[in-house]
């Protein structure tokens, strides 16, 4: 069947759109990529977004219409791949996180919630809205029933990566570093295994990937850059080691899988409190973009070394932070001896593999495969992500 798969990361960047045709059962299941488009923001809807992120309170009405603002520009990024609409079978629709809250461990702190530690993840852009619109069955809201179940709702998407890059041979890890890095572990799987549920699988947020980066960037050069465009500004300057110690002891970085994380706790606030911190040491803005790239290298290398059962013989990075050439350059010299690719190499668009990935989920709803990995998540059981809304 086609389907379209639809995101916009915690880059806030724009809604990637990919239309791919899905055939197979379960997860024996084969994906072509037959178009793909990335949809900017409109500027006004992207800064209201990021300030929202940034806790900047709105009303109920507010949120309304940002809801639906985000759903209309969805379904435009879905439209916008000059697709015959008739011929898809379904969106799978992320749509855009504005808010994550990781399930706690230990006593809930809130007494007027019944649901104890229960984490929490905010997704705008209403699937009815965008299944009106686009004529096209919409799946959305995938990650709340693996948070009901007491799971992370996050990352979701280390099964389908484990469908679709896989060795049969060798274990890879998967780094996807967007807004958010996050790795997804994937034993080797031969082709004669599949019939049955990945084993082993494993996937977590790493820490930060461009989030900061992207703060920061956009703070020094004024709001005149939204990015390092390929990591240009940074190879001008300096890593300082002493922050980037420093900036380790934060201590999501020692907390132990399962674990999500989001820009509550890497966005714009701590962006300012680590500027003001480079500022005290007189790190020029160079020096200080070449240490907040340093802290997304080593915060991955601790996360493998860490936590990986085994440190993998090749890393396959995707992402808009694989397209950051000085980054890059950080991983390989870090990941020692991994080798280090980008998905593309094994055959995945770095681009849009998380559309991809959103398209299968949806794939996987409407023929009732679950689609969340306990293993990655911490959920209690499997279960059905996101909720259809029909035509
Ligand atoms: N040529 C480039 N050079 C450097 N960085 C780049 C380049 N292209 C993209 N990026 C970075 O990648 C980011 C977008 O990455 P991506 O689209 O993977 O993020 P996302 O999907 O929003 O995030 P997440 O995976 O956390 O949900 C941009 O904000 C930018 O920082
Ligand atoms: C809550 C949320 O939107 N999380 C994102 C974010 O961006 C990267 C990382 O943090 C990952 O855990 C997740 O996205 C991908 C698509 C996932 O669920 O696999």
């Amino acid at each position: 069947m086609k389907a379209i798969g639809l995101i916009s990361g915690t880059s806030v960047d724009g809604i990637d759109a990919a239309l791919v045709e899905i055939s197979g059962a379960g997860y024996q299941i084969a994906v072509e990529l037959l178009k793909a488009t990335t949809y900017p923001y409109p500027a006004g809807l992207r800064s209201r977004l990021l300030a929202v992120c940034a806790d900047q309170p709105l009303t109920m009405a507010e949120l309304a219409t940002l809801d639906d603002a985000v759903a209309t520009q969805f379904a435009q990024a879905a439209m916008a791949l000059n697709a015959d609409l008739a011929t898809v079978t379904l969106i799978g629709s992320h749509g855009q996180t504005v808010f994550h809250r990781p399930p706690q461990a230990g006593p809930q702190t809130d007494s007027q919630s019944g649901a104890e530690g229960l984490g929490y993840s905010l997704q705008l852009g209403r699937g009815e809205l965008i299944a009106q619109l686009t004529g096209c069955p919409t799946v959305s809201n995938f990650r709340i029933a693996d948070l009901a179940l007491g799971g992370q709702g996050a990352p979701l998407v280390p099964p389908v990566d484990a469908c679709l890059l896989s060795h049969p041979e060798y274990d890879r890890a998967m780094q996807n570093i967007g807004g958010i890095g996050n790795v997804t572990y994937l034993p080797a799987w031969a082709e004669s295994d599949r019939a049955a549920a990945p084993q082993g699988v494993k996937g977590w947020d790493t820490g930060p990937g461009n989030a900061l980066l992207d703060w920061a960037v956009e703070h020094l050069s004024a709001g005149q850059l939204t990015y390092d465009r390929d990591g240009a500004w940074a190879a001008q300057g300096v890593f300082s080691q002493s922050l980037v110690e420093a900036w380790l002891a934060h201590p999501f970085y020692s907390q132990l899988p399962p674990k999500s994380t989001g820009r509550e706790l890497f966005g714009a606030s701590y962006g300012r409190q680590c500027w003001a911190q480079a500022q005290a040491q007189e790190l020029s803005p160079a020096d200080f973009l070449a240490t907040l790239t340093e802290l997304t290298a080593v915060s991955i290398e601790l996360s493998y070394r860490q936590f990986l059962p085994q440190f993998p013989q090749e890393v396959l990075i995707g992402g808009g932070g694989s397209q950051n050439a000085y980054l890059m350059q950080r991983l390989q010299q870090r990941l020692r001896p991994a080798t280090v690719l980008t998905t593309d190499q094994a055959g995945i668009s770095s681009s849009f593999k998380e559309a991809i990935a959103f398209a299968v989920l949806g794939y996987w709803r409407w023929h009732q495969v679950p689609g969340n990995l306990p293993s990655v998540t911490g959920a209690r059981d499997l279960t059905l992500l996101g909720q259809i809304a029909r035509v």
